[in-house]
């Protein structure tokens, strides 16, 4: 059977889990948690993997292969930053019929795995900056619901782990590889993106701050954590003691220099990236692939073939497709024909447009006549009669102009999805609505909680208890840097919305994935 047989607004996660399929993106797997990524879906990936690997490398990091394999002792190096992880981690504890002496843990992250090393290699000042990346899968035995591509058991990503002689470097590099995280998602999948700082509570633990980039996805109101790029602080070169003579400080009487713990930066994006853009674009005819992650960009379809004409019309219709596929493809354009003859160009349509391709170009004898061909855009579904003379140009244009109406599209809806909120009154009936809040904070972690649980539906009395989910709470988001200035939060003046204290930033607060 083609095509969805429900809404996105209708029953917003079995859409998602049949566009992905019907789409031929992901097919579900034997374990539960993971799935197959399907050729429709890696070429999204590759594409953010070559963008992404460009980018990092402007910044002199170097890619790097680390064992999958982490020993219990090296996990276990420090205990306040696995506790609250260690449910998740999966082990190998048997060979064949035989049981290992010790359990060898699967990485769940690398930190674990790379910084012994790193206090190997790194002896003296001059081996910094040390800034290595990887591409690997990493395991995380979550015991919630799983959802593909965004809560899996085993997960692509890239995770960065680099060492500075001082904070500065370490401030730096975290933004810098926030904001090429910021522009995969704007410029690769047109996808906005608000950037800031992770609460206390929300940050990860083991660092010294978090920055984040924090999604929306209209259909269900809620945000998402779309990359994380940590500040470690010197947290982890203390637990691992990476350690380099300081070479500020003069030695000292016996000629033994200060030691100085290096400063570390850790960042990572994941195939979660692929489930944002889908829930994002994605309608109820299927996906809608952005044009620069999509792996063909233009269907020709030949059509208006009809028992009437004959075979060399019908050779005519299929030699103008190809030549068209051949003169798009010498202009980098990916195009591709549909000329099987088994299914009519309705059905094609249909296929075509489930798997979201962002342009269809319908030829048949009368386009020949007029040496035109018709267009249709998956996004809008505009069509348009093009002139086959300077073909490549305007399709080139048509594609450009796809991307940037899909991001202008989707940062419309997510301002319609965030709301400023002034007072408690208002939040839980905002929340309720779809959106995410900016409010005056006063950045406490108790404070905080109180929201969390104030905001759980189960605390709003009377509301009607929506037995398949009773709605979580909101969570703080991010602290954006880009700190709301209508109203202006008055220092000293201005109260926190949930504990009435002084409220020292604006908080982007929402329910989340
Ligand atoms: O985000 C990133 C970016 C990439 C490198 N790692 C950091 C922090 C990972 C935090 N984390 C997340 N889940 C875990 C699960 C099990 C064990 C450890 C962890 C764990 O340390």
């Amino acid at each position: 059977k083609l095509g969805l047989e429900v809404g996105k607004e209708e029953d917003f996660s079995r859409w998602y889990q049949q566009v992905l399929t019907r789409s031929d993106m992901l097919d579900y797997y034997d374990i539960s948690g993971c799935y197959i990524i399907r050729p429709w879906a890696y070429h999204v990936w590759q594409t953010i993997q070559e963008f992404f690997d460009k980018k990092i490398k402007t910044l002199s990091v170097k890619n790097c292969y680390f064992p999958m394999f982490v020993s219990q002792r090296a996990l276990e190096q420090e205990k306040d930053h696995i506790e609250g992880f260690a449910p998740e981690v999966a082990w190998v504890t048997r060979a064949g019929s035989s049981e290992l002496d010790e359990p060898i843990a699967i990485r769940p992250t690398s930190e674990t795995v790379m910084y012994p090393y790193f206090a190997k290699w790194i002896r003296s000042h001059r081996d910094l900056p040390l800034r290595l990346n990887q591409w690997c899968s990493v395991v995380r035995w979550e015991f919630k619901n799983p959802q593909p591509f965004l809560r899996t058991r085993e997960f692509l990503w890239q995770e960065g782990h680099c060492a500075y002689i001082d904070k500065a470097g370490a401030d730096s590099e975290a933004r810098a590889i926030l904001a090429f995280y910021k522009s995969v998602y704007e410029y690769l999948l047109a996808v906005p993106m608000i950037d800031g700082v992770k609460s206390e509570k929300e940050k990860f633990a083991g660092g010294l701050y978090t920055t984040t980039i924090e999604g929306y996805v209209p259909a269900t109101g809620r945000g998402i954590q779309a990359a994380t790029s940590h500040n470690l602080g010197q947290s982890f070169s203390k637990m691992f003691n990476v350690v380099v003579e300081d070479p500020n400080s003069p030695a000292n009487a016996n000629g033994d220099a200060a030691k100085l713990n290096v400063w570390q930066t850790s960042w990572g994006l994941s195939t979660r990236t692929i489930g944002v853009m889908v829930m994002v674009h994605g309608d109820d005819k299927g996906l809608v692939m952005p044009p620069r992650v999509s792996e063909i960009q233009v269907i020709i379809i030949p059509t208006g073939l009809t028992t009437k004409h004959t075979d060399k019309d019908r050779a005519l219709v299929h030699n103008a497709c190809l030549d068209l596929v051949s003169q798009l493809t010498k202009v980098d354009i990916r195009a591709d024909a549909d000329l099987r003859e088994n299914y009519t160009p309705g059905f094609k349509y249909n296929h075509w447009e489930l798997k979201g391709v962002p342009i269809r170009l319908e030829i048949g004898p009368k386009d020949l006549e007029k040496n035109s061909v018709l267009s249709v855009r998956r996004d809008t579904f505009a069509k348009a009669s093009l002139p086959l003379e300077n073909i490549e140009e305007t399709i080139a244009n048509l594609l450009e102009t796809i991307q940037s109406d899909m991001l202008a599209k989707a940062t419309r809806e997510r301002d319609a999805g965030v709301r400023m909120v002034l007072s408690w009154d208002e939040f839980v009936p905002a929340l309720n609505n779809k959106c995410l809040c900016y409010i005056p904070w006063c950045n406490t972690s108790e404070c905080e909680d109180a929201i969390k649980e104030r905001s759980s539906r189960a605390e709003v009395g009377d509301e009607p208890q929506d037995e398949k989910a009773p709605s979580m709470g909101a969570k703080s988001l991010c602290i954006p840097f880009n700190q709301p200035t209508n109203p202006p939060l008055v220092p000293g003046e201005t109260k926190c919305i949930q504990c009435g204290n002084l409220a020292t930033v604006y908080g982007l607060f929402g329910r989340s994935y």
